[in-house]
C-alpha cells in the first residue's frame, strides 16, 4: 500500500543518550496510525524529526514525498504535546491564525473556523477568551486548528492526555473524521485503549526500540488467552490443568485466592475450564478473558506502558 510516511533505519542520539535506535517503519496514506510506547520510549523524539524540527543523528525519514519535514509543512497538522493558545484569543480568531500561517486567507479561516466549531457542538464558545473554555474544549480547539487547513498528513502527540472519557471520545471522533476525508493521521500515545479502538496500524515502541508494526488484531495474536479463577484452589492444581502454560496468583483472601491462567497458544479456554470443573476444583467465579492490546505490548516489549520512564540505558 502506498506510503504517507516511512522512516528507514532512524537513530536519534542527545550526546551520549541513545533515545532512538534502528527505528523503521511506514504510515500508509489515509490510515490512522498509533504510535505507542511509555513515557520517554522515544515518541515525540521520532515526531520531531518526522515534522523536520530537529535532525536526525543518521536514518530518513520521507513524509509526502519529501525527505524533510519542512518541505511540506502546509500539507502537515501537528498537534504538540505542549498545548497553549494564546489565552485572550477567542477561538474562531486562533484558528482562523493558525490556519493563516499554513496559506488559508483569514476570510476563509474564520469560515471554516465557525463551521467546525459548529460541528464539534462548540459553536456556542466561538466568541469566548480560550481561558474561559474547559480544558476539553480548549483541547479540541487546538486540534481544530492543527487541521484547519486540511493537511493531508496529521500528527498528534499525546493528544488524549489531560482528557474526561466524554472529551477523549469527542477527539476519538474527531480523528476518525479526519481519516474519513483522506488524511494520514499518526498519533502518538501510552493510553493502549484509544489505539485499541481507533488505529489501523500500530506502532509499539519501547526504549527507543520497534517492538511491533501491524494491526491491533496482529499484536494481539501474539500474546495468550487467559482464564481467571476464585476459589480455594491449589496454583499447583491450575499449572496442571490441559492447556495452562503459566499460573500467578492476584489476589489472596483467606483461603480464597483470584488465579490468573495464562493458556498456551492454541489451546481452548472452555476445555481449560470444564477439566477444572470435572476435576472439582472449588471454582467460585471464572472470567475467560481475551488478550488486551495493554497485554499484548508488555508480552512483546516487557515495558508496562501505564507505567513511568523506563530505566535509561547506556548509550547503545
Ligand atoms: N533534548 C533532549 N536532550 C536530552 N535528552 C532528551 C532530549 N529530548 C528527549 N530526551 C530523552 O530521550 C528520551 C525519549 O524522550 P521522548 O520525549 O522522545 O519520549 P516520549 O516517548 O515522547 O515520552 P514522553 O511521552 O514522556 O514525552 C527520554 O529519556 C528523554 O529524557
Amino acid at each position: 500500500m502506498d506510503a504517507a510516511l516511512r522512516l528507514d533505519d532512524v537513530n536519534k542520539r542527545y550526546g551520549a543518550f541513545h533515545a532512538v535506535k534502528d527505528l523503521s517503519f511506514a504510515a500508509e496514506r489515509g490510515r490512522i496510525c498509533g504510535f505507542l510506547g511509555p513515557n520517554g520510549a522515544g515518541k515525540t523524539s521520532t515526531l520531531r524529526m518526522i515534522l523536520g524540527l530537529q535532525p536526525v543523528t543518521s536514518g530518513r525519514i520521507e513524509i509526502l514525498g519529501a525527505e524533510d519535514g519542512r518541505k511540506v509543512r502546509d500539507r502537515i497538522g501537528f498537534l504538540p504535546e505542549e498545548r497553549g493558545l494564546y489565552k485572550k484569543m477567542t477561538p474562531v480568531d486562533a484558528i482562523a491564525f493558525f490556519a493563516s500561517l499554513k496559506g488559508v486567507p483569514a476570510g476563509e479561516g474564520r469560515k471554516r473556523a465557525r463551521e467546525m466549531l459548529e460541528a464539534q457542538g462548540l459553536g456556542a464558545a466561538r466568541n469566548k477568551k480560550m481561558k474561559e473554555l474547559s480544558k476539553g474544549m480548549a483541547q479540541k480547539v487546538q486540534l481544530i486548528a492543527a487541521v484547519a487547513h486540511r493537511p493531508d498528513f496529521v500528527i498528534l502527540d499525546e493528544p488524549f492526555s489531560g482528557l474526561d472519557p466524554m472529551n477523549q471520545q469527542g477527539l476519538e471522533e474527531m480523528i476518525r473524521g479526519l481519516a474519513d476525508r483522506g488524511a494520514t493521521v499518526l498519533f502518538s500515545t501510552h493510553v493502549m485503549q484509544h489505539a485499541e479502538r481507533l488505529c489501523d496500524k500500530v506502532v509499539l515502541l519501547a526504549r527507543g526500540r520497534k517492538a511491533f508494526e501491524g494491526t491491533v488484531a496482529e499484536a494481539k495474536a501474539t500474546t495468550r488467552q487467559f482464564l481467571e479463577l476464585e476459589g480455594d484452589i491449589a496454583a499447583g492444581a491450575v499449572t496442571a490443568l490441559p492447556g495452562v502454560s503459566h499460573v500467578e496468583t492476584i489476589h489472596v483472601h483467606g483461603p480464597v485466592k483470584v488465579l490468573r491462567a495464562t493458556l498456551a497458544a492454541g489451546a481452548q479456554g472452555q476445555e481449560t475450564l470444564r477439566a477444572a470443573f470435572v476435576q472439582g476444583l472449588d471454582v467460585r467465579r471464572f472470567e475467560l478473558k481475551a488478550p488486551t492490546l495493554h497485554d499484548a505490548f508488555i508480552h512483546l516489549t516487557g515495558d508496562d506502558p501505564d507505567a513511568g520512564a523506563p530505566r535509561q540505558e547506556a548509550s547503545a
